[in-house]
């Protein structure tokens, strides 16, 4: 019987690039990925919700997480603090499950210090700094202030792309998820994950495996 290892798909971006729409879709086309839900020290935009798109948790009880060792990454990212907490995480790849991330650079380099050969990193790039501004004041969540701050970070976390695996160019939203998708699917026949697979061979060499 050969079984596979979950994996940890991750998605960064400069702010505003499209990291939230293509995890959306990505879910609602894959059954076996799930999304790790972080928490934050981030005040709630309009229309998230609190255990959908993150928990939103006060910066003592952040800090009291990270001290009992109960996030598998952390980082602070623009002024707010951000997590993955662990346990959901590792059930969900004990279980063989697929667990996808939108998550920055530092908590990218922190799993990958980690678990890298779980890691399977995607690093989404805007056509242009103009349609990268123009994304973050139409999604309009965010003030003028915020909205100038992460511009002003973007270049900063563009320079974060060698890190990563994969690069997709998020011009047309639904072909950046069909590529991403065709990154998943891939990734998820490597050899390096299926477990069981020596003694399957094995049984095919020598006859015992009918
Ligand atoms: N390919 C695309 N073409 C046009 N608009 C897009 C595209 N992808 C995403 N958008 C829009 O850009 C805005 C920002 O997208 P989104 O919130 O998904 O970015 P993000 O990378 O998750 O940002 P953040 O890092 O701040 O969470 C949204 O209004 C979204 O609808
Ligand atoms: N290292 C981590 N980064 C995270 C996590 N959750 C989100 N993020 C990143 O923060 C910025 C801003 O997100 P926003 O929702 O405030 O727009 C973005 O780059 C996210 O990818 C996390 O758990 N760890």
């Amino acid at each position: 019987m050969i079984t596979r290892r979950g994996l940890m798909l991750v998605l960064s971006s400069p702010s505003g690039a499209g990291k939230t729409s293509i995890s959306r879709k990505l879910l609602e086309r894959e059954d076996e990925l799930s999304m790790s839900v972080s928490v934050t020290t981030r005040p709630r935009r309009p229309g998230e919700v609190q255990g959908r798109d993150y928990l939103f948790i006060d910066p003592t009880e952040f800090q009291l997480m990270a001290n009992r060792n109960e996030l598998l990454e952390h980082a602070k990212v623009f002024g707010n603090y951000y997590g993955t907490p662990r346990g959901a995480v590792e059930e969900a790849l004990a279980a063989g499950k697929d667990v996808l991330f939108d998550i920055d650079w530092q908590g990218t380099q922190q799993l990958a210090a980690n678990a890298r050969q779980d890691l399977v990193s995607v690093f989404i790039l805007p056509p242009s700094t103009r349609e990268l501004e123009r994304r973050l004041r139409t999604r309009a969540q965010d003030s003028e202030e915020v909205v100038a701050q992460r511009m002003a970070k973007a270049a900063d976390e563009i320079s974060h792309y060698p890190e990563y695996q994969y690069i997709v160019l998020n011009d047309d939203i639904a072909a950046s998820v069909e590529k991403i998708r065709a990154i998943l699917h891939a990734e998820r026949l490597k050899r390096e994950r299926l477990v069981g697979l020596p003694d399957f061979v094995r049984g095919l060499q020598d006859g015992s495996g009918d």
